[in-house]
């Protein structure tokens, strides 16, 4: 399937965000168009997961606009913001160790069962459909991500890599339109985080999911990213192609100057 890079559908305006005396975010507008990979880079504690925390509904900017679909957002956690079809993966891993791949993807379809435990146990039949409908969506998700021989595993024993793309299968598993990944790629040796850019790849393009992405490996960055927005001290500056970014005098001072 050809790419096509749509409309705006998540414009955000002027955001700023501070704990106590700390300004993690300060005035920063950007926009993410629809099936874009949006890459949002920058040295440590610049405010890159701070504002994927503001995108998910984690955080609450003090001052800004968040428009998602034409619409103003006003302030909401991340159960409605999943509930808008945003999903995203951590920094450090979130799983259930203990549960199995297949079990811990199917918690990320929870939002999308209809029906409550007291429906269940009255009305055994049309749940059990539903739970084959969603056990079905699981097991594309399952082949997409080739993950079928560890389907049973529990997640606790599988190598790092591997942990991070059942994370990546989970928030799949919500059917989010919008998708924020936060550094999936930490961590991952040479081998592993080729794999993970051609799943985020397929994702973007099979799936036709936009995607925001934090990461610090500058190659996969400027590799797969469509536009770059640079954080530093929490304020944005760079934003535009990889290689307008790469070449731009201020962000590479700004990686210089904090030694990366
Ligand atoms: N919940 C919080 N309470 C207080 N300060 C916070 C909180 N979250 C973030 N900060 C502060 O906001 C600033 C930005 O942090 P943030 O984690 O967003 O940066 P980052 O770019 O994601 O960093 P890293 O690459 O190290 O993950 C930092 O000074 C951090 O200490």
């Amino acid at each position: 399937m050809a790419r096509v890079i749509g409309d705006v559908i998540l414009d955000l305006q002027n955001i700023s965000l501070s704990f106590g005396g700390v300004k993690a975010l300060t005035n920063i507008s950007f926009d993410v168009r629809e099936g874009e990979i949006r890459a949002i880079i920058g040295p440590n504690g610049a405010g890159k997961s701070s504002m994927l925390n503001v995108i998910n509904g984690v955080y609450h900017p003090q001052q800004g606009r968040i428009v998602f679909r034409g619409q103003e957002r006003r302030r909401m956690n991340p159960h409605e913001a999943a509930a808008q079809g945003i999903a995203r993966t951590f920094q450090n891993i979130a799983l259930f160790k203990g549960m199995t791949v297949l079990d811990n993807i199917m918690t990320g379809r929870n939002l999308m069962m209809r029906r409550n435990f007291l429906w269940n146990a009255l009305y055994w039949g049309p749940s059990r459909r539903e739970e084959i409908a969603h056990r079905k969506r699981v097991e594309e998700i399952i082949d997409f991500l080739e993950i079928q021989n560890i389907r049973k595993t529990p997640v606790g024993r599988l190598p790092y890599g591997l942990q991070k793309r059942v994370e990546l299968a989970r928030a799949l598993a919500a059917e989010p339109s919008l998708l924020l990944l936060d550094e999936p790629m930490a961590g991952m040796n040479v081998e592993e985080k080729q794999d993970m850019c051609r799943f985020i790849l397929d994702v973007n393009e099979q799936l036709g999911t936009t995607i925001v992405l934090i990461e610090h490996d500058m190659g996969v960055v400027m590799d797969i990213s469509d536009r770059v927005v640079v954080l530093d001290y929490g304020r944005k500056i760079g934003d535009g192609p990889p290689d307008e970014v790469r070449n731009d005098p201020v962000v590479i001072e700004a990686y210089l100057g904090a030694g990366h």
